[in-house]
């Protein structure tokens, strides 16, 4: 089928090749491996807006909100209903080694009869970064997409789309997907406007530092191959995440309950203690709050890796980071084994055989470089927020408000 075109008007869905821009793809891709939790089916991670909100990063909205639009009015201008649709859902969603979905419509629940189009925008690509994950329509043109980054494709939420997707074998299949509705009682952009506005309160009641993420309930990040153990065997997708980057953690309050046996602390405390970040024998010197607070950087140093080795660093290597002591190590290890209860389990469903050549090389230096690059996007996305949410609240709609003046 011709790219735009609609084709077929029994099965009315719209192709689009590269939609969304390498870079859009990569930052994306950095705020789900550093925000997404279990999602809603065996195998699948999702982070959806409202969830940026609830964890305190509320600022990481910002980059999907250009491309939202940009899909709202490319999917009325095919459909010819401009004007007419309200964004439902928004959403990152991966799927891992084992995921798949047999032939449906996304209507197809008494719950979700208001969805009207789906827009799926794929973020990596078949072959490079996940083996499987095929898509199918069961009937008209095209057949089979193979998913390929930056590329769009545009369907409607009936049986008129009857599709599938094989299952992943290999890697992390990331897509944006959106789903629309011509009900204006499904809109998402009233709902988290009105989350945006209540957080907004919430952080200038003397916060200490609004810039840092808060993570949500353990269990959101604990994958269980059966979804019954709970905390049993398993792990946690944050701790597996890092771990599968070469890196470890360690915990510098010196508190008993991080010993693997005590079951006596809670479980989600620990999560929110304050962390340092260890690499073979070196302890890197600095303390992070919590989890989410290591993992966004550790993300972000992953995403711009290439860009802070080519830029001169200067700064000396020497006082980042120290040798782990045996006990240092021991307490590493004991934490390990807490969060990553089947190691074995984590580096096969989040750790992947594509691609592993474009690992770049690790240096503390420029690594160092990257938490104060982070601060640095935080702390710009932050104030293009404080701006952006008072045009939002007084259109109740989330869009991009153009500051040069006019
Ligand atoms: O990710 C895709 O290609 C489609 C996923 C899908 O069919 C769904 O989430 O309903
Ligand atoms: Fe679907």
């Amino acid at each position: 089928m011709e790219e735009n075109s609609m084709g077929d008007s029994r099965h009315p869905r719209v192709i689009l090749k590269n939609f969304v821009s390498v870079e859009e793809c990569k930052e994306l891709e950095f705020i789900h491996k550093s925000c997404c939790t279990v999602g809603y089916r065996p195998n699948v991670f999702s982070t959806t807006l409202s969830h940026l909100i609830a964890t305190r990063s509320p600022h990481l909205i910002l980059p999907f909100v250009p491309i939202r639009e940009r899909l709202k009015e490319k999917l009325e201008e095919c459909f010819g209903c401009e004007y007419e649709l309200f964004i439902e859902f928004t959403g990152l969603i991966s799927w891992t080694r084992g995921a798949s979905i047999g032939w449906h419509s996304d209507d197809n629940r008494p719950y979700l009869k208001q969805r009207d189009f789906a827009a799926v925008c794929y973020l990596n690509s078949y072959g490079n970064d996940f083996k499987g994950g095929l898509f199918h329509f069961q009937d008209g043109d095209p057949t089979t997409i193979e998913p390929l980054a930056g590329d769009v494709v545009m369907y409607t939420a009936d049986c008129r789309n009857i599709h599938s997707v094989d299952e992943i074998t290999d890697g992390e299949r990331l897509t944006l997907t959106l789903w629309f509705s011509r009900d204006c009682s499904h809109d998402e952009d009233a709902k988290l406007v009105c989350l945006l506005s209540q957080s907004q309160l919430h952080s200038s009641n003397n916060e200490p530092d609004p810039y840092l993420p808060l993570p949500a309930s353990s269990s959101m990040y604990w994958f269980s191959p059966d979804h019954i153990s709970q905390h049993q065997s398993g792990f946690d997708i944050c701790w597996a995440r890092m771990h599968i980057l070469g890196y470890d953690l360690f915990s510098p309050q010196d508190k008993s309950c991080f010993s693997a046996l005590d079951s006596s602390c809670d479980f989600s405390e620990r999560l929110m203690e304050q962390l340092q970040l260890a690499r073979g024998d070196e302890l890197f010197d600095l303390e992070f709050v919590n989890i989410l607070h290591v993992l966004q950087v550790v993300q972000f140093y992953s995403w711009k890796a290439s860009k802070l080795q080519t830029s001169k660093v200067e700064r000396e290597t020497e006082n980042l980071v120290v040798k782990l002591s045996e006990s240092q190590r021991e307490k590493i290890n004991n934490l390990r084994t807490t969060f990553l209860n089947d190691q074995q389990l984590a580096e096969t469903v989040l750790g992947t055989s594509c691609g592993e050549s474009r690992q770049h090389s690790f240096q503390w230096v420029s690594f160092s470089a990257a938490v104060g690059a982070w601060e640095d996007y935080t702390r710009e996305l932050r104030k293009e927020l404080v701006l952006s949410l008072p045009y939002w609240r007084t259109h109740q709609a989330i869009f991009s408000v153009p500051f040069d003046g006019s």
